[in-house]
């Protein structure tokens, strides 16, 4: 794990003299020391005295992301409708393919969970002139998680969102990717400070668009809903929306049940009504779990699956609606 020593030096400048009041707009923002927020806040005058336009730092990125074909963020309204586990097999399909360079990225700071389902929790990260080196987990997948930048593994976060900010920021400027045809990013769920800040920095240098992922109950679609709209203001395409967990295949009597019911009409309908492609199901298969607790690429261990069928359509759907196959 990279050293505590480090990670203070990832805290965004300014340092500021108090913490922020709540609905702080940030130091960084245009609005830094004159919105409503800021009145009575003891750093005012510091934040209004910052420079402010538009933030240098993202020409930096840009420059950074530049040699990565496509940029897909993978996005749930809802948490725990399988984001990260989309993230990681979605990375093993693609790496599966020896002739493309492929990255995953993980930027949920509250809950990162692809270094355990990569295979690579407890990895140490190397700095070189050009940045931090990514994890390699096979010889053509490499992986980076804002956990290791993180001094406990276990302990909470709790943090404002100018803090994520200056974090994600730093993260995007210093991973040294090299060359990738692909980068998969793994955000946390809902569209807070994270998502905003991912699209920031990350938009210029071109994202190739959303998969969103739901599970077929409504209180899931309606968040999804709200992912799709804020990827709409946000000028994020959305690339496709995929069902997880939609029944569950006996691994026995090869006989579907339905656990989670689609009570409206579940993603197929939803993606109709939003006017955006539906790139299917994928059904509940608890193998999926364990493949991913063991950080093993579930494709490769369970190629015969109906799930392995329909998570590589879900990726062959993606390719297509990218223009990349
Ligand atoms: N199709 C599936 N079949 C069985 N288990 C699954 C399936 N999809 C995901 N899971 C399991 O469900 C749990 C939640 O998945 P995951 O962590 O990917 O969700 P998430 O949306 O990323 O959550 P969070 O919002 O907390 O980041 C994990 O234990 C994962 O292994």
């Amino acid at each position: 794990m990279i050293a505590v020593q480090q990670q203070t030096e990832l805290i965004p400048k300014p340092q500021l003299a108090a913490p922020e009041p709540e609905h702080c707009p940030g130091p960084e923002s245009e609005k830094a020391g004159q919105a409503d927020a800021c009145a009575g806040c003891p750093n005012q005058s510091i934040c209004e005295s910052l420079p402010k336009g538009p933030d240098p730092d993202i020409e930096i990125i840009t420059k950074k992301l530049s040699s990565i074909k496509h940029k897909i963020l993978v996005l749930s309204g809802k948490g725990g409708v399988g984001k990260s586990t989309f993230t990681s097999m979605l990375s093993w399909a693609l790496a599966a393919d020896q002739d493309l360079e492929v990255g995953a990225m993980d930027l949920d700071i509250c809950g990162p969970s692809l270094p355990k389902m990569l295979g690579a929790e407890g990895e140490t990260i190397h700095s070189s002139n050009s940045g931090w080196s990514p994890v390699y987990v096979s010889d053509n997948l490499g992986m980076m998680s804002i956990a290791f930048m993180l001094p406990d593994p276990n302990s909470a976060i709790i943090w404002r969102g100018n803090k994520k900010n200056g974090l994600i920021k730093q993260f995007l400027k210093d991973v040294d990717w090299g060359d990738l045809d692909y980068l998969v990013v793994d955000t946390p769920p809902g569209t807070s400070d994270e998502h905003l800040s991912v699209t920031t920095y990350m938009k210029d240098s071109g994202i190739d668009g959303a998969l969103v992922v739901t599970t077929p109950q409504e209180v899931a679609l309606l968040d999804v809903r709200k992912e799709i709209d804020f990827c709409r203001k946000a000028g994020i395409k959305v690339l496709g929306l995929v069902e997880n967990m939609s029944g569950f295949v006996c691994p026995n009597c090869h006989g579907e049940s339905k656990i989670f019911k689609p009570t409206t009409g579940g993603g197929a309908k939803l993606a109709k009504e939003m006017g955006i492609k539906f790139f299917g199901s994928v059904p509940l298969d608890p193998r999926i779990g364990r493949s991913c607790d063991s950080g093993e690429s579930f494709l490769d261990s369970y190629p015969d699956s109906p799930a392995c069928t329909a998570i590589l359509s879900v990726v062959d759907a993606l390719r297509d609606e990218i223009g990349d196959i």
